[in-house]
């Protein structure tokens, strides 16, 4: 196992490229299963999620393969093409071994079902920020038409062919609006669905699937309207810039202080992380595709309450919890999504912060300095979080476990090295 280790206390200052999305790119490599043909998915970071996927998607039937981008298609990506060709598909499961690993897994659902009417994919089950259920995917199915049993921790589904239906969401699942939107693309009849999720990558995948044939409207409002097509095609499609990535490397500035242009990011796609980091002090700066990050002098305190987009993204909870911890005056973060996802808090207040939780609230009183220690990283986000803590803090952090880290960031110890921090890999 390896972990990071940080010797804190140094400004960064340079460039950090953002990669594909990892939540954008999962649905696209799903919505490869719809149709028969090579797919070439481009810009997608090669992050241990999207191996995981791949597996997945070989145990299905489906070849994968990375492969330089045509001659004249452009070298801007820091990655081959993911080539993906789900023309004969030879199996339906998406076992428990690789599902409790990756719970995007279940994004097989829908595509399985759509394309050869059957489907067995494990229940996720409970993870280290919250429960997540998939009933909302599994009601939406079932409307749609699909027969489903639950067997020994599995969904087993089948339907000789799906219809459109009307569907409403408690809450706007990301996931959930996306395996039913694969799903309803060749449903027979309109699917309507209401308080859908508007995430940017719900609406790349919708553009996705528009560009393999498919008819759908509202994508990025509340209410998708899907009218189902007889086939799908497959298509060259581009993941849209990571904006998790991109908030988590502002917020480093925040932590370690300096000046950093992050580039190759979508400002537009982080319209409340960059408010209300601004709030806080931090200057930021916006010039097309780039965003330029200073900070001079202390940050102040703000509170701040993760909601769906266009709100405070749940993905970035957790490192502007490292900021504020060491901001002027007291913060309330509240986290409204996922019911478990303060695992940071203990490990930040090992580094000297002062964080106490009320609820589904975190009450942070900033402190002037933290301190190296060794912390335990306890899922993605919380690791980015003790990642970016550490930036800041004097004298070493370890922060072990950091195979969550590697589910979804790139090289992040060299993209920070690469601006000046003192930070690298070892094995524990
Ligand atoms: C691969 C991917 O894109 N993951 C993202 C996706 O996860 P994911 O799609 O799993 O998150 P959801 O939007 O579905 O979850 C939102 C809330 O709805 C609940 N819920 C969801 C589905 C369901 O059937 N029943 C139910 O109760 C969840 O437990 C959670 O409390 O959106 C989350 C919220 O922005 C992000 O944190 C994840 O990074
Ligand atoms: C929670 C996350 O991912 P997943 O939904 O894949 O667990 C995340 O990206 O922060």
């Amino acid at each position: 196992m390896d972990r990071l280790v940080i010797e804190g206390g140094r400004p960064l200052k340079g460039r950090i490229r953002i990669s594909g999305a990892k939540n954008a790119a999962l649905p696209a490599m799903a919505a490869a299963l719809l149709a028969g043909g090579e797919f070439r998915l481009r810009n997608v970071p090669d992050l241990r999620d999207i191996r995981t996927f791949s597996r997945l998607l070989e145990n299905l039937g489906v070849r994968c393969r990375r492969e330089a981008a045509p001659p004249g298609a452009g070298d801007e990506f820091e990655v081959p093409d993911l080539v993906l060709d789900a023309t004969t598909l030879t199996g339906h499961e998406a076992p428990y071994e690789l599902v409790k690993t990756m719970r995007a897994s279940v994004l097989v659902l829908g595509p399985l079902l759509a394309r050869d009417g059957k489907a067995r994919v494990s229940l996720p089950g409970g993870c280290a920020i919250g429960a997540r259920p998939i009933d909302f995917h599994l009601r939406g199915l079932e409307l749609m038409g699909a027969k489903l049993q639950l067997r020994a921790g599995y969904v087993e589904a089948r339907a000789s062919r799906l219809n459109g239906a009307q569907i409403y969401l408690d809450t706007p699942s990301v996931t959930g609006t996306e395996n039913l939107m694969m799903a309803a693309a060749t449903a027979r009849g309109t699917t309507v669905i209401k308080n859908a999720a508007r995430e940017p990558e719900v609406v790349s995948l919708g553009e996705m699937l528009q560009a393999m044939g498919a008819r759908i409207h509202g994508l990025g409002t509340e209410t998708v309207v899907i009218e189902g097509v007889s086939a799908l095609s497959p298509v060259t499609w581009t993941i849209i810039p990571d904006r998790i990535e991109a908030g988590t490397y502002i917020m480093a500035v925040g932590t370690a202080g300096g000046e950093v242009e992050i580039e190759n990011a979508r400002p537009d796609h982080l319209p409340a992380a960059l408010a209300k980091l601004r709030a806080t002090g931090l200057q930021i700066e916006v010039d097309g595709r780039c965003i330029r990050v200073r900070r001079s002098g202390r940050l102040r305190g703000v509170d701040m309450k993760t909601l769906p987009y266009p709100g405070f993204p749940t993905d970035l909870q957790a490192q502007l919890m490292a900021v504020v911890s060491l901001a002027d005056g007291m913060s309330v973060l509240t986290e409204t999504i996922f019911e478990n996802r303060f695992m940071h808090v203990a490990e930040l207040n090992r580094l000297g912060a002062d964080i106490r939780i009320e609820g589904r609230s975190a009450i942070v009183r900033g402190v002037k300095e933290l301190l190296g220690a060794p912390v335990m990283a306890t899922d993605l986000r919380a690791s980015a979080s003790l990642v970016l803590a550490g930036l800041a803090a004097r004298g070493r952090t370890t922060v072990s476990r950091i195979y969550h880290l590697d589910r979804g960031y790139w090289r992040m110890e060299e993209k920070l090295a690469a601006v000046g921090a003192r930070i690298w890999r070892e094995k524990e």
